[in-house]
């Protein structure tokens, strides 16, 4: 068993989360207080250790009333510093990694009480996070990318629904919102894309969308 999983991202008109320099604050206003409101609703939000590392991010719940969701790390080899502001006392932290991970890293954050689970093989299994999370009494995750984290994830039809904030940027180089081996042609992807809705932004410059995921298998 797994939690439900949403995807959420603000992309450029090219599909860029951010540029070539790690820049990414794309969304206005609305469009945060948006992905806050999905914060307040689920049990844990996933990021990847790129993201963590370039964004330092809270991972919070602050522009609408709510409860701070669960926050977890998924970094193969913990090559985070333990002073990001996501291992501060404000949420309940859990960190996924593998045998790679500095000892003392590991027993830094373990003494100032963040969970550390460190993984059999050489990487982080999407779905055993998700299967530990889900008997922590985790039913419902948000996926923050980055964007290789949304391929391990996406690649594995690991992911229930997408949450796509298009902004009226173009960045021409950087990350994109899916960073993996890719697909040769449509046929080849492992799930279909369903569209559920398209709004505009209140701002009037940004389209939200939101697609189900199908798992072809
Ligand atoms: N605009 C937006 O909405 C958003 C933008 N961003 C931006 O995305 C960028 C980062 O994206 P990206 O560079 O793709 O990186 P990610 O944040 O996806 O982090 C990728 C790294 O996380 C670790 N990781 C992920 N999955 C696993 C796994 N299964 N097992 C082991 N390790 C894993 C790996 O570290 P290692 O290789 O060391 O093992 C991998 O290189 C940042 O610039 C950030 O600002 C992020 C979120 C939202
Ligand atoms: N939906 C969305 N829109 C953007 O424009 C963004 N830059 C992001 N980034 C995600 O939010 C994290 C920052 O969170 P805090 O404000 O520090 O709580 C960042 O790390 C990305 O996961 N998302």
């Amino acid at each position: 068993m797994r939690p439900y999983v949403y995807l959420a991202a603000a992309t450029t008109l090219d599909g860029r989360i951010a540029s070539a320099t790690g820049y990414s604050r794309l969304s206005c206003p609305i469009d945060l207080r948006r992905l806050h409101e999905l914060r307040a609703r689920v049990d844990a939000v996933i990021v990847g250790a790129n993201t963590a590392i370039v964004d330092n991010p809270r991972l919070t719940v602050r522009y609408v009333e709510g409860r701070n969701p669960m926050r977890v790390l998924i970094d193969g080899a913990l090559k985070v510093p333990t002073s990001l502001r996501m291992f501060d006392n404000s949420a309940p932290t859990l960190v996924f990694t593998t045998a790679k991970a500095p000892a003392e890293k590991i027993v830094e954050l373990r003494a100032r009480g963040v969970e550390v689970y460190v993984a059999d093989g050489e990487k982080v299994d999407p779905a055993w996070v998700l299967s530990t999370l889900y008997q922590r009494g985790v039913r419902k995750v948000l996926l923050e990318g980055g964007g290789r984290t949304n391929w391990e994830f996406l690649h594995r039809c690991l992911v229930d629904e997408v949450v796509l904030t298009i902004t009226p940027y173009i960045f021409g180089r950087g990350v994109s919102l899916v960073e993996g081996e890719g697909y040769p042609t449509k046929e080849d992807m492992p799930y279909s894309l369903v569209l559920q809705s398209v709004k505009t932004c209140e701002c009037g410059q940004e389209v939200v969308l939101t697609y189900r995921v199908q798992c072809k298998k």
